[in-house]
């Protein structure tokens, strides 16, 4: 019988250049596989416990605690298990922890070896990953979200909202949508250019220039889509991560860039107008995370015809998405793995989601790697959507990289396109 043989970990660098988790996993039949775990920088107040070592290291960001405690706890815990019962493995980190948001071993530690495990279980049996978490009904291919002006803490511009994305719905198949995206991109930089307006990029690899007000960027992008030569709302379509609880202030919702401070209800009031004006589909976090009301709100006034994203308001937990489930708040989530710890932890969110009816939109986190664990992951829950920023950074391009070949292999593949939002 297969076992777990051998269990380690480094430190390496994320795209920001902070330090993060790289955790290594050996099989007992020579099998060697390893992940790296990822950052955000708007993160959730109820996010799992990320383990930083917080003296003068890499100013505080070192994260050599969580390394140990995968060289030696985890490590002792989880050798002579099988790779094959991923939920065992994950759950026995869990007990080891001890506490509900991984605060003794840190998530960092804890999702390293998870996503370490899963990729030698399936190296072992000779299948990819993506086969392997998802079986033979893993076959969607997701709908990317490409995050091409990058505002609030992820830039150092004016913009408040953190992300504008656009969504190529009007296309078969996943590489035609992508290829759309990165000609809108890159007539996004010309005409931003051309205004001369700055073309750096944030840290998602969306550009972050200084504008005037939150709508502006939504501008530029619908000059960007018809300069590409597509149609804005049938074959790209807009979407936002406002990140709002990053905007909260005594009073309500601070937008610096418009010179004005908005109660929930006037920050709804200019999500319905935009999305009056523009082919917006999803809108992720518009109201902050404490903000259960205004998201009733947002849900009874937009839920029946805009996609509506918990992120920081459900953190990829189980019980926060049940209670929002109950209340009708929200019709999706974003799934990002390392706010909840674990492979299987992820897995169960995202099944509840779906039984309920809730889009699961894949995510990166601000800060990234190499590493495309999510890429496999999106296409083996069916995710059908994926955010992962724009074509033009590494980080970002390994996971469309490794959804372009993940196409040509998936024989019966769906990429589902506008039917997403019928
Ligand atoms: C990807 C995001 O950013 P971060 O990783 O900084 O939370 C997000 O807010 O959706
Ligand atoms: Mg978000």
């Amino acid at each position: 019988m297969i076992f777990i043989d051998e269990v380690s970990a480094i430190e390496v660098m994320d795209s920001r250049g902070n330090p993060t988790v790289k955790a290594t996993v050996q099989l007992s039949d020579g099998t060697r596989e390893s992940a790296v775990v990822p950052s955000g920088a708007s993160t959730g107040k109820r996010e799992a416990l990320e383990l930083r070592d917080g003296d003068a290291r890499y100013m505080g960001k070192g994260v050599l605690k969580a390394v140990e405690n995968v060289n030696s706890q985890i490590a002792d815990a989880i050798m002579g298990l099988s790779p094959f019962n991923q939920a065992m493995v994950d759950a026995a980190m869990k007990e080891l922890d001890g506490t509900e948001n991984y605060g003794n071993l840190g998530a960092n530690a804890v999702l390293g070896v998870s996503m370490a495990v899963a990729r030698a279980a399936a190296k072992s049996l000779g299948i990819p990953l993506y086969r392997y978490l998802g079986g033979a009904n893993a076959m969607v291919l997701p709908v990317p979200m490409l995050n091409i002006i990058n505002g609030g803490s992820h830039a150092d511009n004016s913009v408040d909202f953190q992300e504008y994305m656009i969504m190529p719905i009007g296309f078969d198949d996943f590489s035609e949508g992508l290829r759309a995206s990165s000609e809108v991109y890159h007539n996004l930089k010309t005409i931003l250019k051309n205004r001369g307006a700055n073309t750096a990029l944030g840290d998602e690899g969306g550009f972050a220039p200084d504008l005037s007000s939150n709508e502006e960027p939504i501008q530029v992008i619908m000059e960007a889509i018809a300069k590409a030569g597509y149609k804005a709302g049938e074959q790209i379509a807009i979407a936002l991560d406002v990140a709002a609880s990053e905007l909260v202030t005594e009073g309500g919702y601070r937008l610096d860039s418009e010179n004005r401070t908005v109660t929930s209800a006037q920050l709804v009031d200019y999500y319905v107008d935009l999305c009056s004006k523009y082919p917006i589909v999803s809108i992720e976090d518009g109201l902050s995370e404490d903000d259960w009301d205004g998201w009733k709100l947002l849900t009874e006034k937009l839920g029946n015809k805009v996609q509506l994203v918990g992120d920081d308001l459900f953190v990829t937990n189980a019980s926060i998405l049940a209670e929002g489930i109950e209340k009708g708040i929200a019709n999706a989530i974003l799934i990002k793995p390392n706010q909840i710890g674990s492979v299987s932890e992820t897995m169960l969110t995202v099944r509840l989601a779906q039984r309920n009816g809730y889009k699961c939109v894949m995510s990166h986190r601000s800060g990234e790697s190499e590493d495309a664990f999510i890429a496999d992951f999106a296409v083996a829950l069916n995710c059908g959507e994926i955010k992962t920023g724009s074509t033009a950074r590494g980080e970002r391009t390994a996971k469309y990289n490794r959804l372009l070949e993940i196409e040509t292999e998936v024989m019966y593949g769906e990429y589902l396109g506008s039917s997403l939002f019928n």
